[in-house]
């Protein structure tokens, strides 16, 4: 199975991190996801602690537009937080009303420190560095659930509970933003720092993506290690 194409520099970046980048996609979490033999309540925590990750990485898009340099940055990373706000948090809504947890306790969840420690590193590389640094550190999360949904979808068990939250980032509407925001960061990369490849920023960039996909990996583990 071919991996789909989302750009150049996440193409570069990955393959830099390709050992974190199997760990993070091919994790034993999203395997249980997958087959159906993961626990539903290691779902649902999952779920509760990832509506409190997207509250702030919805901070962290948000951010992204305050950085953006054109108008087409501006626009990709407004409907990112469109979609994330009002879209992507649903099906968590949906999912934690199903099983008696509802919306208010969503928002005020006490977060977990492989939570914690993955949203403010993203909040960080923002604050710190310029819309490159924040980008880095954010395309692990939305193309490694690009690559998930799409392998998952293809290969999942007919029966396993977890296949809307498999759709969800399968869906051709997920794939498409993928490629959007791929598309955009090759953009940003060339007007800013020219070819990612010679540039002097290439290993500190590398740093914020490698980081971001461990972290990842972090939240998987955080999800089969309930307290
Ligand atoms: C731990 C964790 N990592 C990644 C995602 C997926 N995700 C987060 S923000 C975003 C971009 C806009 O939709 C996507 C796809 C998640 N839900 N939880």
């Amino acid at each position: 199975m071919t991996a789909p194409d989302y750009g150049r520099s996440f193409a570069l970046w990955r393959a830099a991190a390709a050992e974190d980048w199997q760990d993070y996609t091919h994790h034993a979490f999203v395997e249980g996801l997958r087959d159906g033999s993961l626990p539903r309540r290691c779902f649902v925590n999952y779920l509760i602690q990832d509506y409190v990750f997207l509250v702030h990485f919805s901070r962290a898009w948000s951010m992204a537009v305050v950085k953006s340099e054109t108008m087409e940055e501006m626009k990709t990373c407004a409907a990112t937080v469109d979609a994330l706000v009002n879209h992507e948090m649903a099906l968590h809504i949906r999912t934690c009303a199903a099983a008696g947890i509802d919306e208010a306790a969503l928002f005020t969840a006490t977060e977990a420190p492989a939570n914690l420690a993955y949203t403010r590193y993203v909040l960080d590389a923002g604050m710190q560095g310029d819309f490159l640094d924040l980008m880095a550190a954010l395309l692990p999360c939305v193309m490694g659930y690009g690559e998930i949904g799409q392998r998952l979808a293809q290969t999942r068990s007919a029966d396993t509970p977890y296949a809307e939250w498999i759709e969800t980032y399968a869906d051709p509407d997920y794939q498409a933003l993928c490629q959007t925001v791929g598309a955009m960061v090759d953009a940003a990369v060339a007007r800013r720092i020219g070819d990612l490849e010679t540039a002097p920023r290439r290993t500190a960039l590398q740093n914020r993506f490698s980081t971001a996909t461990r972290l990842e990996v972090g939240f998987w583990q955080m999800g089969l290690d309930l307290p």
